[in-house]
């Protein structure tokens, strides 16, 4: 019996010229979990597409070095070869179907079934799908997750982090699983969901399950991980035992220089205040998972608006209801006149820009090229890169190629060059074009949702740091929805804390850790200060 459930020994990979993978090796324990990590573009889901045999790697010219499961080497030609190996792998985007239930995703392609009078007459080919059966097993995979949710529900409409749970228990519900890769589970889980799941990891890994733990939040991997290898632009920096590495040391070894990783609160957030850009006054908003019952908020001009709280509380639904992709009511106005809801093309019209939350699904064509996304709604909306030759228009490719490089370069966005599609990004460089095509609409309002989702911790600073900078050089108003603290903190000059679909407070970015607290549990400001005083009168 080997020491090791896997050993990948030698793996090199090109894609086309460019090598993205030099000589990795890789060796994971038994019920270890073992972080791997790197900045965007290193090569660690290129590594992880290796391992399960994904199509795109034989497609592409296939790999070099050797796979070593349990002592023997193994050829993984397909996904599906992967699973019968016993790997297991929740996937950076999601591979659910979202016309099917929690349960038929769950259960998809591993379906129990029941006999009936007419499959006992003639063959097992007409038995039955067994519901029952098939649901008291996904619910009980959920439930070693830690979680609570409805396995008759529809995928399509649940809230992202509830979908990541399916996506983990499908993989967990196998029987023969050895080996389960997490490619960045919590990048879509606020900070209470992503408690569940680590803990829940701890638990797979002590059954003896062995676990790949791909992260960006390095204070998790300090947490949980046993063993962490470092990649840097595809070679192997070091690999060690998790005790042997601070939080800073990680963040070095990744970015291979020397890197504060610490979030600085704006210096001084006063902003110009030239009045209100917008007000919302009752606004109900329908996103299933997140629904917004009765929010009314100012936007002043020029502000950076930080909105937080926990998830499911209604804090995402805020943008997709003004962007008009969830059904919403309520009284609008921008830049005092009465604002259209319930239309997307309306509020783009009228200077509002989104990077939403789900890049795939809202966000790229992944066929398409760099350069195309970055221009595509610019042309669509306000005909921008297009030469008018009076009977007909022309792309102006000159202006779109421009335009692209520019954003490459401000943004860091790791490509071969604007031609490059963005389906062959890696994800945290796909979440920068979204970023680069809302700022192309050269928008009044930007509203970005949990903007550095996926993104590494040196390409974090950059998008915050660039979105202060738009703030303060050229006064854009910002609202940014975030389930990180101190992400809000460190560029907002106010927070809105929503809990059960309402505002309940406002506060300064400076305010306390407990204040922020009691608003996420719904909390009012008014409960914040009578708490204070019982404090002061103790
Ligand atoms: N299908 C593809 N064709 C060409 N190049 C690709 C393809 N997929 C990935 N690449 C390139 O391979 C390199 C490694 O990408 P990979 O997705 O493995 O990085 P990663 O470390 O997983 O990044 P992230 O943290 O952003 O997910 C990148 O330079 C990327 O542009």
């Amino acid at each position: 019996m080997s020491e090791y459930v896997l050993q990948m020994d030698n793996i090199s990979k090109f894609y086309g010229e460019n090598q993205v993978l030099k000589d990795i090796t890789l060796k994971i324990k038994p019920g270890e979990i073992h972080a791997l990590i790197g900045e965007n573009g290193a090569g660690k889901s290129t590594l992880m597409n290796i391992l399960f045999g994904m199509p795109v790697i034989n497609s592409t010219g296939g790999f070099k070095g050797k796979i070593i499961l349990d002592g023997e080497e193994i050829n993984i030609s397909s996904p599906m070869k992967a699973m019968d190996h016993g790997i297991g792998m929740v996937h950076q985007e999601f591979m659910l179907i979202p016309g099917f239930t929690v349960t038929e995703n769950i259960k998809l392609n591993r379906e129990r079934t029941k006999d009936n009078p007419i499959s006992k007459l003639l063959g097992p080919n007409l038995k039955t799908l067994d519901t029952k059966r098939m649901k008291v097993e996904s619910q009980k995979a959920l439930n070693k997750l830690g979680m609570d949710i409805d396995c008759y529900s529809k995928i399509a409409g649940l809230p992202v982090g509830h979908m990541q749970f399916v996506e983990i228990a499908r993989e967990i519900d196998k029987e023969n699983l050895k080996l389960l890769v997490f490619d960045e589970p919590t990048a879509v889980l606020t900070e209470t969901e992503a408690d569940i799941l680590l803990k829940a990891m701890k638990k797979i890994a002590k059954s003896g399950i062995a676990i790949i733990f791909i992260s960006h939040r390095l204070d998790e991997i300090k947490e949980i991980a046993d063993t962490i290898t470092i990649l840097r632009d595809g070679s192997l920096v070091c690999s060690d035992v998790s005790t042997n590495f601070t939080t800073k040391d990680m963040a070095e070894k990744m970015v291979g220089r020397s890197l504060d990783i610490s979030y600085s609160s704006n210096e001084k957030k006063e902003f110009k205040n030239d009045g209100v850009l917008m007000t919302i006054r009752d606004l109900k908003v329908d996103m299933p998972g997140e629904y917004v019952k009765k929010v009314d908020l100012d936007i002043y001009k020029g502000e950076i608006l930080g909105i937080g709280g926990l998830a499911g509380q209604g804090k995402i639904g805020i943008s997709n209801g003004l962007m008009g992709l969830c059904h919403s009511s309520g009284e609008v106005k921008f830049k005092g006149k009465p604002f259209t809801l319930n239309s997307p093309l309306y509020s783009l019209k009228n200077n509002l820009a989104f990077v939403s939350e789900d890049r795939r699904g809202v966000g790229l064509l992944l066929e398409s090229s760099i350069e195309n996304n970055i221009a595509m709604s610019a042309m669509q909306i306000k005909n921008e890169f297009l030469l008018d030759l009076k009977l007909f228009k022309l792309n102006d490719w000159w202006g779109i190629r421009r335009n692209s490089l520019k954003y490459i370069k401000d943004l860091d966005i790791r490509c071969s060059g604007p031609t490059q599609f963005s389906g062959r990004l890696s994800g945290g460089n796909q979440q920068k074009v979204c970023i680069a095509r809302a700022l192309t609409l050269a928008p009044d309002l930007l509203l970005v949702s949990e903007p550095t989702r996926g993104i590494d911790i040196g390409a974090k600073r950059l998008v915050l740091n660039l979105l202060k900078d738009l703030n303060e050089k050229f006064g854009l108003t910002i609202i940014m929805t975030s389930s990180e603290l101190a992400e809000l903190r460190s560029i907002s000059h106010r927070i809105a804390i929503v809990s059960e679909g309402q505002v309940q407070g406002i506060l300064h970015p400076d305010s306390d850790d407990y204040q922020f607290g009691l608003l996420m549990s719904g909390n009012s400001l008014d409960d914040l200060k009578e708490i204070a005083q019982k404090e002061c009168e103790k």
